[in-house]
């Protein structure tokens, strides 16, 4: 298993406003799954490339498991890439191409046959061997891209948008395969998305790029119950943003004292609350405000409501059954439970 750190990585392309990457530092954990996570063009590609050998850093350091490999190509560091279309060799058969990172290391052709029809098993794709790759569909191309990937042992997989090309059945399959294959593995993996619920499903680490810049490092959950900042926050999901300030474990509002979970940042900022965690009270109940209702949603398994509370608009998602007693116009009550509450401080 291999750590893979960055340290301070920055490339500016030639003729570029701005760096693409700047000053990037971040290590991926031995045999995890991090995603790499960001709008388009925040640096992504860029980064895992760096990895891979494919693009050279303007300055800073690539390490895998304290050392340096920059001056080593691609081939050599051990590091394999899987890009969003499969980029398979049209003119060779499924078996040649995933034997073909064997056969350029000159294992005997026995034990490439061997190993290419175990990984093939491994991908749920037995027997498919000697069919053209032409031939194959689009999520089984991916797969193949994969056991290629896969059947050199790599010390690190880069998965670059590898579900993007493929509809919503053969995605979630494809999401599973990757998940299965990576516990099984061990392979230190790193995929790129812009997809933040893919991230969510399948990687232990989510690292959060905005502009060229890491942002946030941390687990899935902890992007929803404490996000950095607003960007952050919106980026997951999250609404509702109440200006004032947060001290002694108080913030102070629009909508008054309002009670903060330990650890929660001071000074000014926004209180966030997630609409899925803002709770329907009755009104007079302890902590309860008062609100009206302005609009009504029906989503499928969920209702999202739009409060008033004086000034402040703020988004609730319900159960339907809970949801549908109420109608725009209503005045109601609603909760925000302390521990589903955090504080957004100003960025300096
Ligand atoms: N070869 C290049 N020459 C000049 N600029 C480049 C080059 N490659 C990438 N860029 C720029 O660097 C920035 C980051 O690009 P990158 O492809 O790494 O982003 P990304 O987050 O992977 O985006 P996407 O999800 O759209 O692929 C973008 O502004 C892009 O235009």
């Amino acid at each position: 298993m291999t750590r893979v750190t960055l340290d301070r990585l920055t490339k500016h392309f030639a003729g570029a406003d701005g760096a693409s990457v700047r000053d990037l530092t971040l290590e991926f954990p031995c045999g995890e799954l991090t995603a790499l996570l960001g709008p388009s063009g925040c640096g992504k590609t860029t980064t895992m490339k760096m990895i891979a050998g494919l693009i050279r850093p303007c300055s800073g350091e690539v390490r895998f498991d304290g050392r340096s490999v920059l001056h080593q190509p691609p081939e050599v560091r051990g590091a394999v890439m899987v890009f969003q279309n499969g980029l398979l060799f049209p003119f060779l058969s499924v078996a040649e191409n995933v034997g073909f990172g064997l056969r350029m290391r000159g294992t005997p052709r026995a034990e490439i046959a061997a190993r290419v029809e175990a990984m093939l098993d491994r991908v749920r794709l037995p027997g498919i061997g000697p069919r053209r790759v032409q031939d194959l569909s689009g999520g089984q191309q991916q797969r193949v891209a994969l056991a290629r990937a896969l059947v050199t042992e790599p010390r690190v997989l880069l998965l670059d948008e590898p579900l993007s090309n493929l509809d919503a059945h053969l995605r979630s399959e494809m999401r599973d395969l990757i998940r299965d294959l990576q516990r099984e593995t061990g392979i230190t993996t790193i995929l790129v998305t812009h997809d933040q619920e893919e991230a969510v499903v399948l990687a232990d680490r989510i690292a959060l790029m905005f502009d060229g810049e890491l942002r946030q490092f941390a687990p899935a959950a902890e992007f929803y119950a404490r996000p950095r900042d607003r960007q952050v926050a919106e980026f997951f999901g999250g609404a509702n943003f109440v200006p004032g300030r947060a001290a002694a474990g108080v913030f102070d509002c629009a909508l008054g004292r309002l009670p903060l979970p330990a650890g929660a940042p001071e000074g000014t900022g926004c209180l966030t609350v997630r609409p899925e965690n803002i709770l329907l009270a009755e009104p007079g109940d302890a902590g309860a405000l008062a609100v009206t209702v302005i609009d009504r949603v029906f989503l499928g398994t969920q209702t999202r409501l739009v409060v008033l509370a004086g000034d402040l608009t703020l988004v609730l998602i319900r159960p339907p059954a809970e949801a549908a007693r109420l109608s725009p116009g209503d005045a109601a009550a609603i909760r925000l439970p302390p521990e589903a509450v955090w504080v957004l401080p100003e960025r300096p």
